[in-house]
Parts: structure tokens; sequence; C-alpha cells
């Protein structure tokens, strides 16, 4: 009889399943008070953590690394999550490296005199958000940087990670969300953006890096959220998108990034909130399955897809052409007007916090994703993407991003303090602060941002 042999994913899956259940059995079976400290938040001992790590990157920031502003975002939004803050004298620090970082031309390098990449361009205005204040937000020279989002754009409508450097989605959302944040987006920069990430959506439902390639959560997240941004979200076929995101939940609670492959904590934010954004498109959702009902009863043309949405509809998700005869509020120069935003609060990310009518339910299982989070990826000082694994600042801001979507997955106010039952383990010590799940910043970071780049209320 022919043997049957595992793969070398199947063998390490079976591994990691293996280790996460009997960390699980481990803590089913500690007396109640043991279990209650294991399932608390080393909070002292992450803030200790990711103090450290950005005391070495200072005094001079000086090491060669072209990741240093990755790791001032990863490091200053998990302390913000943790609803701390650094001192003033390191945060003048990281803003003055960050500054030093910006070309001349606009957009942001690894490190001073590198190359401006969107990549690490996303990552410093994320960081100058999170830290917030005057001096941070002002140092960001948004004229220079708009020049530098065009000279990126490409005639395809996707976007060059540098000069000369590779088109794919990640690209696309770095751009356009700190267009966004900074309230410098215009249609030149949305041109056709829409339609390179519908053509990365592949046949299983999730959205690839690049045209023709694997369906992958980190690129399914930017996709998703740049669709929604420049207001077309209602292009892609969410019903399939939905289904993707739900079976990569695993059996251990986490999520894995593709079909077939292990889970990591980092998932927990690339999946996880992309499902939270999902879960407050569910109106489209349905609106969507409807209209395609309909068609193919009437075997229509699909334009009657986006005749068929209602204005407010087609204001959220937007679906262009259309939607600029309907939701576009241009001043007769080109000029975007304030009104002429996503209509966020639709979403459940308004500036005022209201989900006006978006669903309540979570689409996967937050309190077995808190699990994997809390006893799989937390370590006493820092998270990792699974047992055996070291923990890094990237897995750190990844895996707290996620438990805080877990824990506000449930809220019907993007701001107000989720139910006891929404969050796992000890409610006041666990409790993290609400992100912007579009940005991935502090949600009062964001509003700050916004008002001090006069954005619509
Ligand atoms: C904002 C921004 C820059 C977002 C980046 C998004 C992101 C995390 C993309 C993932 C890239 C990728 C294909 C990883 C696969 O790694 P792997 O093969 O080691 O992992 P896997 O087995 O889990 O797929
Ligand atoms: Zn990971």
């Amino acid at each position: 009889m022919a043997e049957t042999r595992l793969t070398k994913t199947q063998e390490d899956q079976w591994i990691t399943q293996s280790q996460v259940f009997q960390i699980y059995n481990h803590f089913d079976n500690l007396p109640p008070a043991q279990q209650h400290l294991r399932l608390q938040l080393f909070r002292d001992e992450h803030i200790d953590y990711l103090t450290k790590g950005l005391r070495h990157l200072a005094p001079s920031f000086c090491v060669l690394d072209a990741n240093r502003p990755w790791l001032c975002y990863w490091i200053l939004h998990s302390i913000a999550l943790l609803g701390d803050s650094v001192d003033d004298e390191l945060e003048d620090r990281a803003i003055d490296f960050l500054d030093r970082c910006q070309d001349k031309n606009g957009g942001y390098g690894g490190g001073p005199g590198q190359l401006p990449h969107l990549a690490t361009t996303y990552a410093a205005v994320n960081s100058l958000v999170t830290l917030g204040g005057q001096k941070s937000l002002s140092s960001i020279n948004r004229g220079n940087l708009y020049l530098f989002l065009l000279r990126m754009k490409d005639k395809n409508g996707g976007f060059r990670m540098h000069d000369g450097g590779e088109i794919d989605v990640r690209a696309c959302y770095t751009a356009i969300s700190v267009a966004s944040i900074l309230n410098i987006l215009d249609d030149e920069l949305i041109e056709n953006v829409g339609n390179y990430i519908l053509s990365c959506q592949t046949y299983e439902g999730g959205i690839a890096g690049e045209p023709g390639s694997e369906a992958h959560g980190g690129y399914t997240f930017c996709g998703l959220a740049t669709m929604i941004l420049i207001k077309e979200v209602n292009r892609l076929d969410l019903a399939s998108l939905t289904d993707w995101l739900v079976f990569r939940q695993g059996l251990e609670g986490g999520f894995q990034g593709r079909t077939n492959k292990l889970v990591d904590g980092c998932y927990s934010f690339w999946q996880g909130g992309a499902s939270a954004l999902i879960q407050r498109l569910h109106m489209i959702v349905d609106e969507q399955a409807f209209v395609s009902d309909e068609v193919d009863e009437n075997d229509a043309d699909s334009s009657q897809t986006s005749a068929d949405l209602s204005e407010e509809e087609q204001c959220l998700g937007g679906n262009s052409p259309h939607a600029d005869e309907h939701c576009s509020h241009e001043d007769g120069a080109g000029q975007r007007n304030p009104s002429d935003q996503v209509k966020f609060e639709r979403l459940g990310v308004g500036s005022t916090g209201r989900r006006g009518n978006a669903e309540t339910e979570p689409l996967f299982h937050c309190i077995e994703l808190q699990r994997y989070i809390l006893l799989c990826s937390q370590v006493e000082g820092g998270f990792r993407d699974k047992p055996g694994k070291y923990r890094d600042h990237y897995h750190t801001c990844y895996c707290l991003s996620g438990l805080s979507v877990c824990q506000y997955s449930w809220s019907s106010n993007v701001d107000s303090q989720p139910l006891p039952a929404a969050v796992f383990g000890n409610y006041s010590k666990n409790l993290l602060e609400p992100v912007h799940p579009v940005y991935n910043v502090v949600f009062e970071r964001y509003k700050e941002a916004r008002e001090f780049f006069m954005l619509p209320s």
C-alpha cells in the first residue's frame, strides 16, 4: 500500500496545532486564580519591552536599517493601544528622526538620506499621527508628499512602492491611506486605483498583491481599505470576500494568511481588521446579493448594479463613474469638497463614533481569537507569531491591533466601552484603546489629525 506523506506545511500545521492545544489544555486544568492571572494582558511588561525598543533606536536612531520608521510606528502604535505614551524627550527625538527621513522632494525613506518609499511613508505618517500635537503633525510637508504620491502613480492606476519599484496593492493602500488622513486625496490620485484593486481579487474571494497572484490577508486588508477610502468598495465581490475571510480563522482561534497555511498572530489584524470593515459594510453585501439575484433573473446588464443602489449607498461605497454623479461635491476647480469623503459614520467609524445602520454582529469568533492572542502569542513583554517563535515589534503591533478590533467588535459605537462579555480575560486590565480600522491608528489620534488637517467632521 502506498505510504501517505505529509507535506512540510501539513507537518508544521500539525506541530502548531499540537502546541496550541497543549497550551489550551494546560490552561483549562489550572486553578481559577491562576487562569485569571494567565489571561491578563502583561501591560507593564509590554510597555517596558516597547519603550526599551524605542530607546534602543534613540538617541540618534543611527542603526543602519531601512525599517526604522516602521519600528517607530509598530512601537508607538502599540504603546498608544495600551493607553500610554512616551516621554517628551523620546517623543521629540522620534519627531526629529522622522523629519530627517523626509525627502526634500516628498515622502519618507527608511532612514535619513534614503530613497523615499511608500511603505516607510505610511509608517512615518502613522507614527506622527500617533504622536499627535502641533510639532508632530506640522512636520509633515503635505505639498511635497502629494507630489511624491503623484510621482509613484502608474498609468495602470496602481502605485509603485518607490521610484522604479514594484506596483502592488500595498502601494495603493499606503498611498491612498496617507493621502486620505492628510486630506490631500484627489481625483488624480484615485483615478483607476479601483480597477487595479479589482484586477487583484482572486477566484477565492480574497485579494492578492498583484494580478494573478494568490489571495493573502495582508493584501486583502490593503485592497479592501483602499476601496473604502476611494468609495468604490461595492465594486468588489464582497460576498466571496467575506466567505474567504471567515474561513481563514483556524481551529486554534487565530487566523491564517492564506489557504492551507499556518495561523499567525499578525493576521489577527490583517484578517480581523478586514472582517471588522466588512462587518460595517454588511448592508452593501446584502444589497449586492439582492442586486445580483435580480440581475440573474432579468439577465440585465451590470450597469444596473450601480443604478439600483440608493444614493446613500453609492455615497458609502462609491461606484465610479456613477459615484461622481450622485455624491461628488467638486468645487468646479476639480478639488474634492470636504463633504465628498466616504460616509464613515455609516461604516461605524465616523468622527462621532455613531454606527448608523451597520450590523453589530462580528463575522468571526472574537473570543477564540482573543484566546489565541493572549495564550499563544503573548509573552511576558511583547507578542509573537505562534508558540515556538520569538517576539518582535511587528507581531506586537498587529496582535494588539487585532485584540483591540476583537474587543470593540460588538460595540454599537466605535468609541463606546465594550460590554464585559466582549473582552476575554480581565476587563479592566485587558481593555485597549479602539483603533480606526481603515488606517490602523488609535481612534482618538485619528480624530485629532482629522481636525488638524481640517477634514470634515
Ligand atoms: C500596510 C502594509 C505595508 C501591509 C503589508 C501587508 C502584508 C502583511 C502583506 C503580506 C505579505 C506576504 C505575502 C506575506 C507572506 O508571507 P509568508 O509566506 O511568510 O507567510 P504565510 O505563510 O502566512 O502566507
Ligand atoms: Zn506574522
